[in-house]
């Protein structure tokens, strides 16, 4: 399996070191390789321009840049181009998508999302002495407005019921070294909730580091017989 990664920082850097085989870099101006699969970890900008090639291509396109998606545009052109391939979208940095996506089947009433971050993980000029919220609405303003911060609100928005009925909260808590994600469900199959404190990966302190454990099994599914 011949495997493209786009974009070599806090999470392609994590993955660089543990693929097998090694991947094809990409780095900023490379003309996209021929690939079995193309993994994005570069951002919203990488996405709109690797992705549909990818796509056109042959290549699966595992994407870590979910927040990217709440751009209608783009997430059409994505799928019309995946006529020969998959598009992936891991779970990454949040737990509980599997649930989600299965209650999804037996109808959700309500879905509502909070992340706490560090401010420094959010912006360098929040208050370090007490909370702020700095955003409260839907997962698709959450993602147009907070494009590095919001993937976690895409993702669960497209698993359980769209960007305009998934309730998002982003907290800036100074008392936190971890980012917490929050997620409370509810619908035909009951109601969960999900709270996971994810330590950063030491390159960004903005990506927790399950996204890369995640981006990983993603991959070494695709790989193997066995599909969990
Ligand atoms: N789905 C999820 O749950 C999560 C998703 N993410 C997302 O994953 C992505 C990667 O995160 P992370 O590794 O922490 O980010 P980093 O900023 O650490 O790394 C991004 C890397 O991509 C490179 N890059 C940017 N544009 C291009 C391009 N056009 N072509 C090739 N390389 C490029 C950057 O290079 P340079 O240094 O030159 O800018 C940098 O090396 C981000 O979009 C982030 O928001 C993060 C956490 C959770
Ligand atoms: O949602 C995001 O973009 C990233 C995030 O919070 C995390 O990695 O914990």
């Amino acid at each position: 399996m011949k495997i493209a990664l786009i974009g070599v920082g806090a999470i392609g850097s994590w993955l660089q070191e543990r693929l097998d085989p090694k991947p094809v870099v990409v780095r900023r101006g490379d003309a996209l390789p021929m690939a079995d699969v193309v993994v994005e970890v570069a951002g919203h900008a990488a996405l709109a321009q690797y992705g549909v090639a990818a796509l056109r291509q042959g290549s699966d396109l595992v994407i870590a840049s979910i927040g990217a998606l709440a751009d209608e545009a783009l997430w059409v052109s994505l799928q019309q181009a995946a006529t020969r391939a998959k598009i992936l979208l891991p779970a990454g940095a949040v737990a509980g998508i599997d649930a989600l996506a299965a209650a999804r089947l037996g109808g959700l009433d309500s879905v509502r999302y909070s992340s706490r971050k560090p401010p420094a993980s959010l912006s360098n000029t929040l208050p370090l002495d007490r909370e702020s919220v700095v955003f409260e609405g839907n997962a698709r303003d959450a993602a147009l407005q907070f494009l590095k911060n919001a993937n976690v609100a895409a993702t669960i928005a497209l698993a359980g019921i769209g960007f305009e009925k998934t309730e998002v909260r982003i907290i800036a808590d100074p008392t936190l070294t971890q980012n917490v994600h929050v997620l409370e469900a509810s619908g035909a199959f009951g109601t969960f909730t999900m709270n996971i404190a994810g330590r950063p990966l030491p390159g960004n302190p903005r990506s927790s580091s399950l996204t890369a454990m995640s981006l990983l099994r993603c991959i070494q599914n695709r790989q193997s017989s066995i599909v969990l």
